[in-house]
């Protein structure tokens, strides 16, 4: 008999299944898409059911754009959460963002308070916004910053000048737009808001520590640490707010989505220590005039009308003023630069410069330079602004809005709670609005017809309402008076090693580039970057194995007609014959590897010694990289070394094998020789960047540089150290120009080691070809194999194979008689091998 016990017991099951279900059916299916009102509103049936979709996409980097293809789709308003809601008309716009509209800004924006203080940024609700704005809103009015007497003019213009001194000094230091541009506007936001003597910053004129500050803003995980403090806030705060143990536990676990100090750590302690040097010093000024904000503010507090502000809510505020006002004017302007600096765009600049010639002398100041308020009215330039803010808005996401009771937006009931947005990257590419809204086009802002002022109720890089960019008119006039100056004096052109990549800037989660580029380096180097785990300086070598693998990915498709896996779908390869496989030679961290397999080449690696990154890849990229020692054949038939441990590789690869040997320092000159011994008759075809210089051997060698005769004698006194003797950094950077010419290459340590591979190269029956990579990180020079001098081509015999043979063995001991001939060369080769693998056990 069964007893009640039993029959309970046998059921628990059924009933906990059923009480999941019904709970998922009620929060995922009856709640968010049947129950409440939101569900008459088109959108993605997913992003509907849970917020975590769209956490997911925020995630990957591409909320902005999710959204914006779910616009595309689904129309002007479209659901995006189970409580919120995007739009993307202009009565939505008027409707939410109004002068008195009364949405307030959400909770998210909690996240810009600082010191445990709201501010501008980050108050609700408008009453509080209303008296702090009350506070600042004349400092920045445009009548203010353009005033001679007030503090912003003279400041951008002085500058405006320090940063045309950096360009005339250290060009090579301004050309890197990126940072040059950062230097100027935080000096200009911190001299605006702390004067010169309490905060006022001088990184354009050299200050180390000033410059060092913008470390906070360049580190890629602050993406990662603003996804955890957006959807996982309360877990967030509790990470970094452990001390001890608890602390030490967690930063080991790799818990901490950045590593400490976070994000603006830096800017936000130099910005609290700048109040408390004023407050200490505080004096009342007797002018207005030059008055910086935290005076304004300091008087204030001091004066007893009005809203009531101590010193952290004054600080707080600076702060956040400082942190607004650093990326979004360096970040347009790089983009204004970068943009007019393109081929295509050539004519823009043209006429930009054309329209700066006509300013007269009298309109510039001591300087030369135009003065600010005339910089400000001229009309193309103001249109090259506003193109580039409408493309490359810095803050290009959706701006959340909620509001306390039911509304309706476009017809639709919004219920109380719910967060509305929109967001200028949306609203900046309504091609109904903009006619090819990917393309950079100034002159779509000039003439006066009706579809211009179609155009500027839809342009919205500042926002609108009571809740736009205060900072608008600073702005502005660091952007024109800049960029006003540079193009008076100097024309700008696509800058070499940026050939082909669009710059990128980083807002909240995500990276914006001109999305008319590849997205190869999107797909790869923020995955990449997020879950990097070695000690090694990452971004740029990410960066240079990118750039890298871009190039073969090239000169494969001329040779073999091999195309990635992406471009399979729309295009049929030419059929060169198949690709026949690749290996990359001490891949090291193995990019090179996991991006070619990723992409559809089918390849290996190896390396002496397993990096942890391999384990970040897929289990179908990992199987493909190897821990081995590379043991040349001839060394290992010289030598008894039966004993050796650990597992090693002879060169045997498959036929037409194309061998990658990337920095591989001692493998460098045996490169064409593996691909020789490896097929004799038919040389594997190979690329190589060589740097370190070694012999055979495999002991650091330096060549002599190729004069026309090779005796071994002349290479006996050849300087071993690679290094100059003694070096300042002056001396450093003119050898280093120097070997940017050809003269000075050919007689480099590089150089020489580049020429002896090609010569063995060449022996051994390739046509070699030598050409210059630009890669973000560096200029280098490789060496390709990939055709056979005429008189290998010819049909080979097993005879004539085994001539070739024996002519390879030649090579190799000509070349090993600087190391006392191939046994010997052979034994410090185990030697350092064994010690190799010794290092690796410990
Ligand atoms: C090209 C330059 C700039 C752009 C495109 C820009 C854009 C914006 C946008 C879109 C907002 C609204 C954000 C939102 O509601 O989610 C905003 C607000 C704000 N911006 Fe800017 N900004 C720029 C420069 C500056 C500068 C130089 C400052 C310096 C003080 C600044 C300070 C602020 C502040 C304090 C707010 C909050 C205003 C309020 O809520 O009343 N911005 N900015």
């Amino acid at each position: 008999m069964v007893t009640a016990f039993e029959s309970l017991s046998e059921n628990t099951g059924y009933i906990a299944a059923l009480i999941f279900s019904s709970y998922i059916f009620y929060h995922l299916i009856y709640q968010p898409l049947l129950a409440t009102p939101l569900r008459r509103i088109p959108g993605p049936k997913a992003f509907a059911a849970t917020k975590w979709r769209l956490a997911l996409a925020d995630y990957h980097g591409v909320r902005t754009q999710c959204i914006n293809s779910i616009h595309q789709r689904y129309g002007t308003v479209a659901r995006i959460g189970t409580k919120e809601v995007s739009f993307s008309s202009l009565s939505a716009l008027r409707t939410i963002y109004g002068a008195g509209s009364g949405f307030e800004r959400t909770d998210f924006y909690r996240m810009f308070d600082v010191y445990g203080r709201q501010n501008l940024f980050s108050f609700a609700g408008t009453k509080q916004h209303a008296e702090r704005k009350k506070l600042l809103a004349h400092a920045y009015s445009k009548s203010v910053v353009l005033s001679p007497n007030a503090i912003a003019k003279p400041l951008i213009e002085k500058n405006v000048k320090s940063y045309l001194d950096l360009l005339e000094g250290e060009k090579d230091v301004a050309e890197g737009i990126f940072q040059s541009l950062h230097w100027f506007s935080l000096d200009s936001i911190t001299g605006f808001l702390y004067g010169d003597q309490h905060g006022g910053t001088h990184a354009l004129r050299g200050n180390d520590l000033d410059r060092r500050m913008l470390s906070d803003i360049i580190d890629p995980s602050r993406r990662k640490l603003s996804w955890y403090a957006v959807h996982l806030k309360k877990y967030t705060k509790w990470l970094y707010t452990r001390t001890g143990a608890m602390e030490k536990a967690i930063t080991k676990l790799g818990l901490l989505p950045m590593q400490k100090p976070a994000t603006y750590t830096g800017i936000r302690a130099y910005a609290l220590q700048s109040w408390t040097g004023f407050e200490t010093a505080a004096t009342e000024k007797d002018s207005e005039q030059d008055l910086a904000i935290i005076d304004k503010l300091w008087r204030h507090s001091k004066s007893g009308k009005g809203i009531r502000l101590d010193g952290l809510d004054m600080a707080s505020e600076l702060a956040d003023h400082l942190l607004a006002g650093i990326d979004t004017t360096s970040d347009t302007l790089m983009f204004a630069i970068w943009a007019l600096s393109r081929p295509e765009n050539k004519i823009y600049q043209e006429i930009l410069i054309k329209e700066l010639d006509t300013i007269l002398n009298t309109d510039c100041n001591q300087d030369g330079n135009p003065l600010a308020e005339v910089a400000d009215r001229l009309p193309y330039l103001d249109a090259v602004l506003k193109e580039t803010l409408r493309l490359y808005a810095p803050l290009p996401a959706s701006e959340p809005r909620s509001m306390s009771v039911d509304t309706t937006i476009d017809g639709y009931l919004i219920p109380a709670g719910t967060v509305v947005s929109m967001s200028p990257y949306t609203l900046h590419r309504n091609p109904d609005v903009f006619s090819e809204p990917l393309k950079f086009n100034p002159e779509r802002w000039l003439g006066h017809c009706a579809d211009l002022a179609e155009m500027k109720k839809w342009f919205w890089a500042f926002s609108s309402g009571g809740r736009m960019c205060i900072g608008l008119h600073l702005a502005m006039a660091e952007m024109t008076t800049l960029l006003a100056a540079i193009y008076r004096k100097y024309t700008t052109s696509g800058y070499e090693k940026q050939k082909g990549v669009s710059p990128g800037i980083t807002s909240r989660f995500e990276v914006f580039y001109d999305e008319t580029f590849p997205r190869f380096e999107l797909r790869y180097a923020e995955p990449l970057r997020q879950t990097w785990v070695e000690k090694l300086e990452q971004p740029k070598q990410i960066l240079e194995q990118l750039s890298l693998a871009a190039y073969l990915i090239e000169l494969w498709r001329g040779m073999y007609g091999a195309i990635p896996k992406a471009e399979q779908e729309n295009l049929q390869p030419k059929s060169n014959g198949p690709f026949p496989g690749f290996v990359s030679l001490a891949c090291g961290s193995g990019i090179l590897v996991y991006v070619l397999l990723m992409e559809g080449y089918k390849g290996s690696g190896f390396d002496a010694r397993r990096r942890k990154t391999w384990e970040t890849y897929p289990v179908n990229v990992q199987n493909c990289l190897e821990e081995r020692i590379y043991i040349p054949r001839p060394f290992l038939d010289a030598i008894d070394s039966q004993d050796f441990e650990a597992k090693i590789h002879t060169g045997d690869f498959p036929a037409d094998t194309f061998i990658v040997s990337d920095h591989t320092d001692e493998l460098t000159v045996w490169t064409p020789l593996m691909a020789a011994l490896a097929s004799p008759s038919s040389p594997l075809p190979f690329f190589i960047i060589p740097c370190c210089s070694c012999s055979l051997s495999g002991a650091r060698y330096r060549f002599p540089p190729k004069t026309g005769e090779t005796s071994t004698k002349a290479e006996r006194h050849v300087e071993q150290n690679p290094q100059p003797a003694s070096g300042d950094l002056r001396s450093l950077r003119a050898t280093k120009n120097e070997q940017r010419t050809d003269r000075g290459f050919g007689n480099s340590m590089v150089g020489s080691l580049t020429a002896k591979t090609r010569d063995i190269a060449e022996e051994v029956g390739f046509e070699v070809e030598e050409t210059c990579l630009k890669t973000p990180g560096a200029i280098s020079r490789a060496l390709i194999g990939r055709k056979q001098q005429a008189t290998n081509l010819a049909e080979t015999s097993p005879s004539q194979t085994s001539v070739l043979a024996d002519q390879i063995a030649q090579i190799i001991e000509r070349e090993c008689i600087r190391d006392g001939g191939v046994q010997a060369a052979a034994k410090i080769w185990i030697e350092q091998a064994e010690d190799l693998h010794r290092q690796q056990r410990e």
